[in-house]
């Protein structure tokens, strides 16, 4: 024995390095041999204990720690030799001869992994680390009944072995190794494919990749507002601790509202999009009753986004004034509806989000728009020339041009949304002056149009901030489940202004 808080010359440690490293290579030649012994030769229970002593030997002799991290721990998958061979594909050297590559059905990536008896050499705050992947045959009797015959099979148990200088352990467990699980959970949640969920029937799996090119920074909005969303999303995913010292449900409600057009549905798919969260889409008019859409919400599940679009139109409000309501099974209300989404998700529920959507927010429930209840209020709104600017880049790659004042111009005169400049830029996606010359033709029209009927823009937005103040006192309104009446893209639209819009 030796220690090193004696310090002895340089030359003393090097032998007696040099001493130990022989010693413990004799010891690993001697367990390696007795490992190959078969069952044969030498009953199994000797075998182990032979071994056991060899490697508590080794270890006395050694200055390495080595760490063997299982496959599986028991019945569950052991969580750091998931993240260490992912974390190991990232570390993948030229002096690595072999690997082993596939593939899930669902995932986007090749994932490439090391191969048996492989080694690679890591370095983390000067220390070096040793990775090897061993796997190892091992031999399983079971007793069959029918027959009355011991069955014997051979599994494989694979494994990781990480070797380092014994004085890092404290730094490998406490720091290294979280590290690497860190890493595994954003490289995982990097590859992940968002889904979409479509809640309305329980037949199988029905979800699909959600390949929504929409992101925050192809959504033409406020640029404020957008920030303000975004930095939302990322305290609540970083608040976990917060949410579970004050016993609140880890969830966060948002509601977007604004007319047809304006990016309700692509906000809320590139919030999916920047979360890496599934999306699962409730049509309120599938389930039939409060109990059908328990059932339904129970099935989802947790990092994801729980969608209803058009609230306004897809649920029977419960009148809150008229004392004597009688509610029953067979009627979904919002209250019902956002009683059991609370209950649910405060039990079970972890990361959670939910967006209502609707183009009238006057309409909706006061349940709904109480403080507390949704997060956030989002307003999509017509086009601004901020937002132009955007689109311009998107459809175009064009920063700037001479033709961009008019428009802006035009833009602050007319209500336009972004749906429909959009559609006008990706007529001459090619010839970037043509297509500006459309928007300028489209923006004039527009314009023509709206002065006749004898409201300009401004006016507009003055009503509808008087509408929005004014709005609690006309939330008692019931609206009929499937009233979707008098809102339809692309068809005509008539708002409660009698103005006719396309
Ligand atoms: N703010 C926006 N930024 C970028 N693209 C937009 C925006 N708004 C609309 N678009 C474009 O218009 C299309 C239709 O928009 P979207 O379906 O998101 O509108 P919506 O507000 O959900 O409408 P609805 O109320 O009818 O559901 C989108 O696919 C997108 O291409
Ligand atoms: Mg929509």
């Amino acid at each position: 024995m030796f220690s090193l808080t004696s310090m002895p010359s340089t030359t003393s440690v090097f032998s007696a390095y040099t001493t130990v490293a022989a010693s413990t290579m004799l010891v690993r030649t001697v367990i390696n041999d007795v490992q190959s012994l078969g069952s044969q030769l030498i009953p199994r229970t000797l075998k182990e204990k032979i071994l056991s002593r060899l490697e508590g030997l080794s270890g006395k002799f050694s200055s390495q720690l080595t760490i063997t991290i299982d496959e599986s721990s028991g019945f569950s998958v052991n969580e750091i030799y998931q993240a260490a061979e992912m974390y190991l594909s990232t570390r993948i050297t030229p002096s690595i001869e072999q690997l082993k590559v596939s593939k899930e059905p669902r995932e986007k990536d090749i994932s490439v992994t090391i191969n048996k008896g492989q080694k690679i050499i890591d370095t983390f705050e000067g220390i070096q680390l040793t990775w090897e992947f061993v796997s190892t045959a091992t031999q399983k009797t079971s007793f069959d009944g029918e027959s009355g015959f011991y069955a014997s099979e051979t599994a494989e148990r694979k494994s990781l072995q990480l070797s380092f200088h014994k004085k890092y352990m404290e730094k490998v467990l406490r720091i290294y190794l979280p590290y690497i699980v860190e890493r595994f959970k954003s490289i995982k949640a990097d590859k992940k494919a968002v889904k979409l969920y479509s809640l309305g029937s329980y037949s199988g799996d029905n979800s699909i990749n959600l390949d929504h090119p929409s992101t925050f920074e192809t959504m033409a909005m406020d640029q404020k507002l957008k920030k303000e969303l975004m930095d939302d999303l990322d305290r609540f995913l970083k608040r976990r601790r917060f949410y579970k010292r004050v016993g609140k449900a880890w969830k966060r409600g948002y509601l977007l509202y604004g007319p047809p057009g304006t990016g309700k549905s692509s906000l809320i798919a590139a919030m999916a999009n920047y979360l890496k969260f599934d999306i699962y889409d409730l049509e309120l008019t599938s389930p039939r009753s409060n109990s059908d859409l328990q059932r339904l919400l129970v099935s989802t599940g947790n990092r994801s986004i729980l969608v209803i679009e058009d609230i306004d139109c897809s649920i029977e409000l419960e009148n809150r004034q008229s004392g004597g309501y009688k509610q029953d099974d067979t009627q979904i209300t919002l209250s019902g509806l956002l009683n059991f989404v609370d209950g649910l998700w405060s039990s079970c529920g972890d990361e959670r989000i939910i967006v209502f959507t609707t183009n009238y927010k006057e309409r909706l429930d006061p349940a709904l728009l109480r403080p507390g209840r949704m997060d956030m209020h989002i307003h999509m709104s017509y086009l601004t020339p901020d937002g132009f600017r955007i689109l311009a880049s998107n459809y175009l790659n064009i920063k700037s041009h001479p033709m961009f004042p008019e428009i802006e111009q035009l833009i602050k005169e007319t209500e336009v949304t972004p749906a429909e400049v959009a559609e006008e830029l990706m007529k001459s996606e090619e010839d970037g002056d043509a297509a500006l010359k459309g928007v300028v033709d489209f923006l004039g029209r527009k314009k023509k149009e709206q002065n006749k009927c004898g409201k300009s823009k401004v006016e507009e937005e003055k009503d509808e901030d008087n509408e929005e103040e004014n709005g609690s006192q006309k939330m008692d309104k019931k609206i009929k489940r499937g009233g979707k009446k008098n809102k339809k893209k692309g068809g005509k639209m008539t708002t409660k202004r009698g103005k006719t819009r396309k």
